[in-house]
Parts: C-alpha cells; sequence; structure tokens
C-alpha cells in the first residue's frame, strides 16, 4: 500500500540520507549526524504537524529528519470510513513502515489512535496539546446562537460528520430552542470549511488544533465551549511513535523522544482515552471526553474529567465530571477514566453507543 516514498528534510547532512538511515552506527558521535526517518500521511494536517514534530526532533537530537511519504488506506479510498473499518485506517499503513523498519518514528494525531497499543511499539512523547475545543466555522461571522434566525426557514444547517458532534449540538439547540439540521459530511478540513464558503451549508464544525496547525484558525467564528460541545478523548494532543526497543544508531530512539512529552498532557490524554476503551467505544461512537487541570495561581492544584455520550438526535445526553488529585501515573489516570466511564455505564452510556452497546 505504500507507495515510493519521497522525502523532505529538515537540517543539514540531508544529502548523504538514503544509504545509513536506519543502520547502527559503529562511531558513536559521527554517527549522531545521520537522519532519522518521520513516517508521514500525505495530507495538508498531517504534513503541518510531522514538519513541526520534525523540527523539534532535530533540535532535540542535533540529526537531520527527513519526511517519508505514506500513503494510507484512509487517504486513498472515498468509502465511508465506518465501511472501511473505521478509527485504524489512517494509523496501520504508519505501523506496517514502523514494524518493517522504513522509518524511525511517526506522528499521528492523538484522537485518531486506537486505545489498544500494539505491544513492540510506544508512544515515545506525547507533546503539550493545542487548544483542545472544536470551533464553528460559519458564514457571515455568526455564532451557534445567532445562525439559525438568519437561515433559511430558521434552521441552521450545519456539517458535520461525527456522531459526537451531532449529539452534543442537537442536544444545545434543544435546550435553547433553537433549530439547527446536522448534515454529515466527510472530507479533508480544507474540502469542509469549503462547505460553508461556497455557500452549500450554514457552518461547518472542526477541530481547533487542525485549524491551527494549517494556519486557517482566524476562519473560525466561534470556539465552542467544553460545557455545550465536549471535544473527542485526545483531541488537540500528538502521539509520536517508535519501536520500543529500536536503537538508532546506537541510541535508544524512544528515549530521546520522551523528552519531548509533556507530563500533563499525557496524563489527561490517558484518562480520556481511557475512558473510550471502558466504555468499549470507537472512534465513530458519540463518546466526547477532555480532561483538565485546575489551578491556583501558577500551582496546578487537581484534575478535572469529564464525559459525554448521546444519541445523535441530541435526545438523550449522559454527562458526567469528577474532580480529584492529578494522577501521578499512567495507571492512576487509567482507573480515573474507567471509574468515570463506569458511572456512565450505571446511567445507561451503553444504551447510547449504537450496535456496539449491549
Ligand atoms: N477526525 C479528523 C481529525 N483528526 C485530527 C484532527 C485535528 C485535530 C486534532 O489533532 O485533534 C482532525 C480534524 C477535525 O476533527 O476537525
Amino acid at each position: 500500500m505504500n507507495d515510493t516514498p519521497s522525502t523532505a528534510a529538515w537540517g543539514k547532512a540531508a544529502a548523504g540520507a538514503h544509504s545509513t538511515a536506519g543502520a547502527p552506527g559503529p562511531h558513536g558521535a559521527v554517527s549522531d549526524q545521520r537522519p532519522l526517518r518521520l513516517g508521514t500521511r500525505r495530507s495538508k494536517l498531517a504534513m503541518a504537524q510531522s514538519g513541526q514534530v520534525a523540527q523539534a526532533v532535530h533540535q532535540l537530537t542535533g540529526r537531520p529528519v527527513e519526511l517519508v511519504e505514506i500513503t494510507t488506506y484512509g487517504d486513498v479510498s472515498r468509502e465511508h470510513l465506518a465501511q472501511i473499518g473505521g478509527t485504524g485506517v489512517f494509523v496501520s499503513a504508519l505501523r506496517d513502515a514502523l514494524l518493517s523498519h522504513e522509518i524511525d518514528f511517526a506522528v499521528h494525531s492523538l484522537k485518531d489512535l486506537p486505545t489498544a497499543q500494539p505491544d513492540d511499539l510506544v508512544l515515545a512523547a506525547i507533546p503539550a496539546r493545542e487548544d483542545p475545543r472544536d470551533v464553528l466555522v460559519a458564514r457571515d461571522g455568526l455564532t451557534l446562537e445567532t445562525l439559525p434566525a438568519s437561515s433559511r426557514n430558521g434552521v441552521a444547517r450545519i456539517g458535520t460528520g461525527s456522531p459526537r458532534r451531532m449529539a452534543q449540538l442537537n442536544a444545545w439547540a434543544r435546550s435553547h430552542g433553537l433549530e439547527i439540521e446536522t448534515v454529515p459530511i466527510r472530507g479533508n478540513i480544507d474540502t469542509r470549511v469549503g462547505f460553508v464558503t461556497d455557500g452549500e451549508l450554514d457552518a461547518v464544525v472542526l477541530a481547533a488544533a487542525g485549524l491551527t496547525r494549517i494556519g486557517r484558525i482566524g476562519e473560525a467564528t466561534q470556539f465552542l465551549d467544553a460545557d455545550a460541545v465536549l471535544p473527542a478523548p485526545g483531541q488537540g494532543a500528538l502521539a509520536i511513535e517508535c519501536l520500543a526497543v529500536h536503537q538508532v544508531h546506537g541510541t535508544a530512539l524512544a528515549a530521546q523522544l520522551a523528552e519531548l512529552d509533556d507530563p500533563y498532557t499525557r496524563v489527561a490524554v490517558t484518562a480520556e482515552r481511557s475512558l473510550l476503551a471502558a466504555l468499549e467505544a470507537g472512534c465513530s461512537a458519540p463518546v466526547g471526553a477532555l480532561a483538565d487541570l485546575l489551578a491556583d495561581g501558577q500551582i496546578v492544584t487537581e484534575m478535572r474529567l469529564r464525559g459525554v455520550v448521546g444519541s445523535t438526535d441530541g435526545t438523550t445526553l449522559v454527562q458526567l465530571s469528577t474532580t480529584g488529585p492529578v494522577p501521578s501515573s499512567s495507571e492512576e489516570a487509567v482507573a480515573l477514566g474507567r471509574e468515570l466511564a463506569a458511572e456512565m455505564l450505571d446511567k445507561g452510556a451503553a444504551g447510547l453507543m449504537g450496535e456496539r452497546a449491549l
């Protein structure tokens, strides 16, 4: 499925890249100049976030970093994502390239990663996350509050292919006495914003982080409060993945990349993904989760975890929240996610997860 890799390089010594990358270097410091290969999808968003990580890894290691483009089935297929297997489609080709030593590391949007971690691979670093919220990109600078009144028949047509966004937008509109119609769309960020600029839809909902990374956050007309629309677990965070035991040029790459890890982001997204896993929900389930830190001035005091699951028509939402000490380990973060998921299941969450539900 991978086509011929093409490369772009960060840092010096890119010319010598192809013959030696990946081979264990016997000469200590000298081998540190040989390039690291970063596997990336071709999309504008993937290229933007891989480029940013490439810069950071170059600065960290002093080594050139070259981008190796990998085409995934999710990029090629025009079929609906659900029909070709959901979450894993964007990820598996990159993981295959890691396992076959074609690339040294990969960058994923954390929210697109399945919650189960393959044995031989590690999320070596989860850097500090971007704004995790969703945003509205609406015509004429409008917002959720102002859009319906100026739309045809008083009904704002809002594009999103995400059951999570549909459920929460519909519930929000219902509770505010406003009429919206959620219209299923898919495609990359440019395509989705295009539905608004070409007049086909009144608005679309997107992740702030994606728009920021491709330089289009200025087109957002409203940041959606997490109390109204809770983002997807892991939204706004990246994961840098590599082989667990891979030695590149005599150094354990995972240990080096770990310097880019942000411990607060890691515990937060670990709790969010644990909640998702414990609900036995996939990426297409209407589940939102967000862990955030509460601070007293500069001092972080507690972590709050919020979770939501709903019916896509917005008639039923199970929304819960818990606040406690900041987890001091991944195990504690996992436990927190599981506890909140168990409470959500008690309140009927399973019945809201479509055919996956019992
Ligand atoms: N579902 C696709 C996807 N995967 C990651 C992002 C960007 C945001 C992020 O990294 O969390 C997006 C676009 C979106 O949801 O608008």
